[in-house]
């Protein structure tokens, strides 16, 4: 917010807007966080991851979250040894239970310890919230899950930042709501809750539907949407059993609730003698028995109770009977101051259960108060809660304007004052003794005659001048108050009975006589000065007392606000209502708180202070023998800071230059550090190295002459080997050699012999072919000759005859000169 350019109630309310549809529901103004609630689980914003990522982160690094918030408030514990407290406000239904959950789950993340056994101090502080819820909320017009008590939860951390202890303060529960509760809202949880308990518990108790009891049917609303009454009952049980409430603690506290339902539907009728009162009818009787037997008490002790009284005069013991009207306000008084007193015993034994830590120095508190209730009518409770948040706004102003410009005023800076609306005087009005509202109010009490009517005339004519007081025109016993928030008007009639808190003798005496010792522990006797004293105690003045203690608590504490807003009355998401939001902005001071965190210096450091943490930045001025003031302002200008005021004690910073100046001297630090680290560790690694080194030594000579040995073995027995390899191959290539010769010479020989024999066989069958070639061929010759010679001496003959028929015939002319001539030729024929 502080961020933009026009900041006016429009750009604010735009911002919001714009913000709000990206489901971004925190945004910071200055240091106050705003958040509006989502009506609807948005899971990511507060997952483990969401923790780890803002675990340490600057303020402003990260988006704004409730989680920054408690960060920084950690940090700040733990940095300064100072106590914080964050102040969650805003109205009924705004948010206020559910952040102070999701900033209880971070500090528990934060400073939880981790692996221990058993149930941790974070884990019993957180499962409280259920128990405290089931007996300490209700669905109202406004909230489905109203807290109807003020809740102070302190967590005690130890030196080292871890959970040590938790304290829970509550602050006025709502009692009249226990007996009287209108449409459409609902009583107690934990009424409901029982009436929804397994079968056995329910005949246990004797309970039936919700619509049977008085206490419960006066509103047509039994439950609620998306709540598993049943489931819830479970749900409480077990959380019960976490914050170290006992089997028959549980036990004994149910039979309490289911007791208080059956008180209410006792009736009375008028009896017989005049301002009398007798059991109306057989219901009546079986609810008064049921809640006698529950609460393990005298049934007939328990009528009387209800509708008797003893009044003690130093001559005799007269007993009064009260008429039915007066017996039903005794009823529902014995209801209400049982359930009051469950109340505190829960609170008191989750408180017994977790453990304080005497030792802790620290601690961070979170305020989950009611926030400011103006309804059609007012009563008494509204009073109390808008009183309350007057209070908180009274110390929100004083952090946020006045002492801040106090503090500007005191150190002569040049300022120019901020106008913001005081309510110092609604304060006194309410508060002041004596004359205030609350010290006439406990004056009527008593006083037995007064009456509301006269209450209310004292009021007016008390503060007919008072402009935070307003006298309705047209009422007699009405009044309204101007808040800072709006005014508000309130119905004084039940005003005298509600601030009346004094237990009825005779319920004491019964409760007290239980036999069942938690109900006895619930009204313990009462000292004797105590009773014999007026039985009246305020309520008013005890809750001033109360509140009084809880400022003083937050004062001392370096506070945190978060103001939780309500975007609809619709109670859905999505929906955001303009003049509502900036209604719930104007009242909780938002937008003056934005004008001043920009104009003003939010952040301010004495002289020692701020040297002892940013002298790092320069050195030189603190060695310089320079006055504080100087050496500050020189380191500011070193810095390249404008803006920022020197006063007479302090330095004053605008918005963010703290921020600018811590990252400067983290990196400082940072890099510091880093040189340290460096150092050591160069230091360490060569401290390591020649310790490794002179080891290494060691073992490698022991090493190397084992290794040696062995090496030289090893090379011997591999020489030899490939020696024996050497002759082995060899032997085995001779061998093979010799063998392969002589299979070869074999093989020649064998293969040679065979050539021969084969070519012996050859020669010898082409020898005998040639014998038969030739046989044949002179065969062949000699038949061809044969034939030759046969046709040759066929021819011949017959050439010799034809011759010697020639020859003959010639013969005769041969004979004599030719024979010798034919002779010759014949033998020339012959040799041809
Ligand atoms: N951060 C959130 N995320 C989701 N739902 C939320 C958140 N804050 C509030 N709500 C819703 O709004 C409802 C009302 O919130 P819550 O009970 O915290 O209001 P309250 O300010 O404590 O009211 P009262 O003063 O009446 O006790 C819750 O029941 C829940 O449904």
């Amino acid at each position: 917010m502080t961020k933009l350019s026009y900041l006016h109630e429009p750009g604010v309310l735009q911002n919001l807007a714009a913000r709000y549809e990206l489901n971004e529901i925190y945004t910071y103004t200055g240091n106050i966080l705003i958040a509006i609630n989502p009506f609807q689980r948005l899971p990511h914003l507060y997952d483990t991851h969401m923790m780890e990522q803002y675990k340490g982160a600057g303020f402003g690094e990260l988006s704004p979250h409730v989680f920054a918030v408690a960060d920084v408030a950690y940090r700040a514990m733990i940095n300064e040894g100072k106590s914080n407290s964050i102040l969650v406000s805003g109205e009924s239904g705004a948010g206020k239970t559910e952040t102070t959950k999701m900033l209880m789950r971070y500090l528990a993340y934060l400073g939880g310890r981790s692996g221990i056994e058993g149930r941790t101090v974070e884990q019993q502080v957180l499962e409280s919230n259920p128990v405290l819820e089931a007996f300490g909320n209700a669905k109202t017009v406004r909230n489905n899950n109203s807290s109807r008590f003020g809740k102070f939860v302190e967590i005690q951390f130890d030196k080292s930042g871890r959970i040590s202890g938790a304290a829970i303060r509550t602050y006025l529960l709502e009692r009249s709501r226990v007996c009287q509760v209108n449409s459409p809202e609902r009583n107690y949880h934990c009424f409901y809750l029982l009436c929804a308990a397994p079968p056995e518990e329910i005949a246990k108790y004797k309970l039936e539907n919700p619509k049977s009891f008085h206490y419960l049917n006066q509103s047509d609303c039994y439950e609620l949407d998306g709540v598993d009454d049943a489931d819830e009952y479970l749900a409480t049980r077990r959380a019960m059993d976490i914050v170290g409430i006992t089997e028959e603690e549980q036990d004994a506290i149910f039979r309490v609730v289911a007791a208080i339902l059956h008180i209410g539907n006792i009736d009375f009728a008028k009896g017989e003698e005049i301002d009398s009162s007798v059991l109306k009818d057989e219901k009546s009787r079986f609810h008064l028995k049921m809640a006698a037997e529950l609460l393990m008490c005298d049934a007939q002790g328990l009528e009387d109770a209800l509708i008797k009284r003893v009044m003690v005069t130093p001559e005799e013991v007269i007993t009064r009977t009260l008429d039915p009207g007066s017996a039903i306000v005794s009823r529902d008084g014995l209801a209400k101051t049982l359930y009051s007193r469950l109340f505190d015993w829960l609170v008191d034994k989750i408180n017994v259960s977790i453990g304080q830590d005497p030792n802790s120095k620290s601690l961070i508190g979170v305020l989950d108060i009611y926030g400011f209730e103006s309804f059609k009518c007012n009563s008494f409770e509204q009073f109390c809660i808008n009183f309350t948040n007057e209070k908180l706004q009274q110390h929100f102003n004083q952090h946020v304007f006045k002492m801040e410009q106090e503090e500007y005023t005191k150190e002569e800076i040049n300022w120019s004052y901020i106008e913001f609306v005081d309510n110092q005087d609604v304060l006194d009005l309410i508060e002041k003794k004596p004359g205030g509202i609350i010290a006439l109010l406990d004056e009527a009490c008593m006083f037995p005659k007064s009456t509301h009517e006269t209450f209310a005339q004292k009021l007016y004519q008390t503060f007919t001048k008072n402009k935070r007081f307003i006298k309705p025109k047209l009422s007699r016993t009405n009044f309204t108050i101007s808040h800072y928030a709006g005014e508000v008007t309130y119905q004084a009639d039940q005003f005298l009975d509600k601030n009346k808190d004094y237990v009825v003798a005779e319920h004491q005496d019964l409760m007290n006589a239980s036999k069942c010792s938690f109900v006895a522990s619930l009204f313990p006797p009462l000292a004797v000065e105590t009773s014999k004293a007026s039985k009246f105690s305020s309520i008013g003045s005890r809750f001033k007392v109360q509140l009084q203690s809880l400022m003083e608590t937050l004062s001392s504490t370096e506070p945190h606000y978060i103001r939780c807003v309500k975007p609809n009355n619709v109670l859905k998401p999505a929906i955001f209502e303009n003049s509502n939001i900036i209604q719930q902005l104007r009242c909780g001071g938002v937008l003056e708180a934005i004008r001043i965190s920009c104009a003003g210096y939010p952040t301010r450091r004495t002289f020692y202070e701020f040297l002892h943490r940013f002298s790092v930045l320069a050195p030189e001025y603190l060695e310089g023998n320079f006055d504080d003031k100087i050496a500050c302002q020189k380191i500011l200008d070193k810095m390249n800071l404008q803006g920022y005021q020197i006063g007479k004690n302090k330095v004053f910073l605008r918005a963010g230059q703290m921020a600018q100046l811590d990252a400067k001297r983290a990196d400082v630090l940072g890099k510091a550090a880093r040189t340290i680290q460096r150092q050591i560790r160069t230091h360490m690694a060569r401290k390591e190295f020649i310790m490794l080194r002179k080891a290494a030594i060691i073992l490698q000579s022991c090493c190397r002459g084992k290794l040696a040995c062995k090496m030289y073995e090893k090379m011997r027995q591999e020489a030899a080997a490939i020696k024996v390899q050497k002759n082995l191959r060899g032997y085995i290539s001779r061998n093979s050699y010799t063998t392969l010769r002589s299979s070869a010479i074999i093989l020649q020989t064998g293969f040679r012999a065979m050539s021969a024999r084969n070519e012996f066989r050859f020669r010898k069958q082409t020898k005998a072919a040639i014998t038969i070639q030739a046989q044949w061929r002179c065969h062949r010759d000699y038949s061809y000759y044969n034939d030759l010679k046969n046709a040759t001496l066929t021819y011949q003959c017959a050439w010799r005859q034809r011759i010697a028929r020639r020859e003959l015939k010639n013969s005769k002319w041969l004979q004599e000169t030719g024979a010798l001539k034919a002779k010759d030729n014949w033998k020339n024929v012959l040799r041809s």
